[in-house]
C-alpha cells in the first residue's frame, strides 16, 4: 500500500507524456510560484493594534469558531501549523493592525520595528512578505472616507499611514531580498445616492499622488490599487471604482489588484487578467470566492479558481502577476481555511501547469474547435490528483486529505488554552 503514490505517480507521468506534457518540469515550475497568504484569515482581521474593536470599512468576518489568534506569538504558531500543511513555497501577507508595540502607536506613526519581530520570523522561515496600510477599522474611517474625506487633516493622516507602510514594505523587501506588494484599499464611499462623485475621486488621486511620491526601487517595494464594486454600507458609490484604479495604475505605473469578489457577480477576474497585463506593469491578485456578495468565502478547486490559474501559466505571466489569496472565513476552523484555500489555489496551478497548452493553441489556430473542446474536456480527467500528491510528499506534506486529521490534533490540544470566548 506504502508504494501506491509512487506507483499513481509513476502511471500519471506517463500518461502525461503521452500528451506531451512533462509531469516532472510542471512540478518543478510549480516550485516557483509562491502564493501570499493572508494573515488576517487567522483572526478575523482584529490584528493587534485594537483586539476589542470592530472590524469596520464595510467587510465582515461572519462566524465564532473558537480559538482565534489572540496575538502575534498565537497567530504565528497558527500559521506554522498551516504552513506544514501546504506543500511549495508561501508567502506572508501582513497589514498594518498587525505591528507589534508596547503602547499605542497612531497609524502615521508605525515603523519598520513595529514590524522586526514579523522578520525576523519570516527569514527563519524562508518566507517573503508583502504590506498594506490598513484603512478602516479607526476612528478616523468612521464615516466612510480616508483617502478621499473631504477634511484635510484627515486625508492627510491616511497619507502619512500610507507612506509610513510603504517604508515599512520597502523594508521588508530589503531585509528578506524580495521585493514586499503593498496593496492600498479603501472602504470610502456612500451608502446612499451621491450627487458629487467627482470630488472624493479627484482627491483619492491626489491623496494617491502623494503616498507614492517618494521613489522606492521596485527591487524592495511594489505598489499595488484595489478597486471594489461595493460595501456594506456603501452600496451606493464606491470612490475606488474599477475605473478609477484601472486609470490609476495604468498612468502612474502601480500594480493593480484583482479581488475575485469586487465585481458585478457574472464578471470574472480570470478575463481581465490579458486585458489589464497589456496596460499595467504588475497585477496583484486576491482570489477569493464571492458567495452572492463580496463574502469572501474560502477558495475552491473551482472553475474560476482554475481559468486564474490557466491565464497566468498560459501566457506565461509568473514574473508579472503576484497571487494573493483574500478570504476570512470564521465558521470553520482557521487554519484549515487557510490549507483548503492555499491548496487549492495550488492544485489550480499545477493542473494549469500540467495542460497540453501548445497543442489546445495550435486547434485553435487551425479553426478546429471541436477538438479544441474535446481535448480541453478530456485533459481534465488526466491524473493530475497523483501528481498533486507527489508534490505533497516531495515536500514531506500530508497526502489527500491526511492534513485534516494533524488540524484537528492541533485544535484539540492548542487552541483550547485560548481563553474567553475562544476557548
Ligand atoms: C483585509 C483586506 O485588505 C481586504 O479584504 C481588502 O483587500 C478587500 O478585499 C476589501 O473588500
Ligand atoms: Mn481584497
Amino acid at each position: 500500500m506504502n508504494n501506491s503514490p509512487e506507483q499513481a505517480w509513476l502511471l500519471a507521468k506517463q500518461r502525461f507524456s503521452d500528451v506531451n506534457v512533462d509531469a516532472e518540469a510542471a512540478l518543478k515550475f510549480l516550485d516557483t510560484l509562491p502564493i501570499s497568504m493572508h494573515c488576517w484569515q487567522g483572526d478575523d482581521v482584529t490584528g493587534f493594534e485594537n483586539p476589542e474593536g470592530s472590524l469596520t470599512g464595510g467587510i465582515q468576518a461572519t462566524g465564532n469558531y473558537p480559538g482565534k489568534a489572540r496575538n502575534a506569538a498565537e497567530l504565528r504558531a497558527d500559521l506554522e501549523q498551516a504552513f506544514k500543511l501546504i506543500p511549495g513555497p508561501k508567502r506572508l501577507n501582513l497589514h498594518a493592525i498587525y505591528l507589534e508595540a508596547e503602547g499605542k502607536v497612531e497609524r502615521n506613526e508605525i515603523e519598520p520595528k513595529h514590524f522586526s519581530g514579523w522578520v525576523e520570523w519570516a527569514r527563519r522561515h524562508q518566507l517573503g512578505l508583502d504590506f498594506n496600510p490598513t484603512c478602516f477599522s479607526h476612528p478616523l474611517s468612521a464615516d466612510g472616507f480616508t483617502l478621499s474625506h473631504a477634511d484635510k487633516g484627515i486625508r492627510q493622516f491616511w497619507i502619512e499611514h500610507c507612506q509610513a507602510s510603504r517604508r515599512i514594505s520597502a523594508y521588508f523587501g530589503r531585509e528578506l531580498g524580495t521585493a514586499s506588494v503593498m496593496n492600498i484599499w479603501v472602504p470610502d464611499g456612500m451608502k446612499d445616492l451621491t450627487i458629487d462623485r467627482l470630488a472624493p475621486r479627484q482627491r483619492l488621486l491626489e491623496s494617491l499622488d502623494a503616498v507614492i511620491a517618494e521613489k522606492i526601487d521596485v527591487k524592495y517595494h511594489i505598489d499595488a490599487v484595489e478597486s471594489k464594486l461595493f460595501g456594506i454600507g456603501a452600496e451606493s458609490f464606491t470612490v475606488g471604482s474599477s475605473e478609477f484604479f484601472l486609470g490609476y495604475a495604468t498612468s502612474r505605473g502601480t500594480a493593480l489588484c484583482l479581488d475575485a469578489g469586487h465585481f458585478h457577480p457574472t464578471e470574472v477576474i480570470s478575463d481581465k487578467i490579458t486585458s489589464a497585463m497589456l496596460f499595467v506593469p504588475r497585477l496583484l491578485l486576491h482570489v477569493s470566492r464571492p458567495v452572492r456578495w463580496d463574502s469572501d468565502h474560502v477558495v475552491l478547486l473551482d472553475d474560476e479558481t482554475q481559468a486564474i490559474a490557466n491565464e497566468i501559466v498560459r501566457n506565461k505571466f509568473f514574473d508579472r502577476v503576484h497571487i494573493g489569496l483574500d478570504f476570512f472565513d470564521a465558521s470553520i476552523n482557521r487554519i484549515a481555511a487557510w490549507v483548503i484555500g492555499t491548496r487549492n489555489m495550488k492544485k489550480a496551478l499545477l493542473r494549469a501547469l500540467l495542460e497540453p497548452t501548445e497543442q489546445l493553441r495550435q486547434l485553435e489556430q487551425q479553426g478546429d474547435y471541436t477538438a479544441r473542446l474535446a481535448l480541453l474536456e478530456e485533459q481534465k480527467s488526466l491524473p493530475w490528483q497523483a501528481v498533486w500528491d507527489r508534490y505533497c510528499q516531495w515536500h514531506d506534506t500530508p497526502v489527500g486529505g491526511d492534513w485534516l486529521s494533524a488540524v484537528r490534533r492541533y485544535e484539540t490540544s492548542v487552541l483550547p488554552r485560548r481563553g474567553g470566548n475562544n476557548a
